[in-house]
């Protein structure tokens, strides 16, 4: 057993355990990642964060996100604002503009004092095969069958995949039911987030988000970005857009195809603490 000292954190209630990878190097297997996850026997996140030194020339630091259920996966939206704001609080950078390693790319942090923080989240990929996802051709919407029905979904990855599924009230959607199918289907071969959007006006959408790995969550913020290019690309949504999650708002900016995807919203640090592991 060792002991090792943690940051509680959390975007719009999406909340992490942070560790600090920087000044000690860390190897958690997947069943300790699921210990440091477990609401009742450990500390309780949907994601564990660890930061360490960058690998690449052009980075300030590579960022590492494992899910609740101990997978490793290559991004996370409301993470990678916490992690900016958890190297300031700790003085591992004074920079308030940082470019972070992620899973395939890089995430260039903007962080305003006390208030939101925004973050470059790169420009959407929307090739299947880099998504991956299993379909002839590039098309914004694509015919799924799950559990015996046709859904209408867009397939975006921000990095990590992402289904977006257009529904008429979010208050209603099928999440726990059909949330699961989708995660696991077959088409997706890395499994896949599975995002319900209702779309309230062209500025303005509401969304709930499946998460691979973790269960429905209070907020996701690659699932923002993919429901806004989604929604974009059938020609519903306006550049900048507001996506009220069930934990609270993002903004989501995005100017078209080729373009990075900019998110703005709260990173919050909630307690620091140690746990025997
Ligand atoms: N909550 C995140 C996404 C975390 C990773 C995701 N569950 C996956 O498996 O890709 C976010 O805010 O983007």
């Amino acid at each position: 057993m060792e002991r090792l000292a943690f940051t509680k954190m959390q975007g719009l209630g999406n909340d992490f355990v942070v560790l600090d990878g920087v000044t000690r190097r860390l190897a958690l297997a997947p069943e300790q990642i699921r210990h440091l996850a477990d609401r009742r026997l450990g500390v309780g996140c949907d994601q564990v964060l660890v930061v360490e030194p960058a690998t690449a020339p052009d980075a300030d630091f590579r960022y590492r996100i494992f899910n609740a259920d101990g997978g490793e996966v290559e991004h996370c939206g409301n993470g990678v604002r916490c992690l900016a704001r958890f190297l300031l609080e700790r003085g591992l950078t004074e920079r308030r503009e940082l470019t972070l390693q992620t899973g395939e790319g890089r995430a260039v942090v903007r962080v305003c004092s006390d208030g939101p923080v925004t973050v470059d989240m790169g420009p959407p990929i929307l090739d299947p095969a880099r998504i991956p996802f299993q379909a002839p051709a590039e098309a914004t919407s694509y015919a799924l069958r799950v559990d015996g029905t046709m859904l209408e979904i867009a397939a975006v990855s921000m990095g990590n995949p992402h289904a977006v599924l257009a529904v008429e009230d979010v208050d209603r959607a099928p999440v726990a039911q059909l949330g699961p199918s989708i995660e696991s289907h077959p088409d997706f071969p890395r499994r896949v987030n599975a995002g319900f959007m209702q779309v309230v006006d062209r500025g303005h959408i509401r969304l709930r988000v499946f998460e691979r790995g973790v269960g429905e969550t209070l907020a996701c913020g690659t699932g923002a970005c993919a429901a806004v290019v989604a929604g974009r690309l059938r020609g519903w949504l306006d550049d900048s857009v507001a996506v009220d999650l069930p934990g609270g708002r993002l903004v989501i900016h995005w100017s078209g195809r080729g373009e990075p995807v900019w998110m703005t919203g709260p990173a919050v640090t909630v307690f620091d603490g140690v746990i025997s592991i």
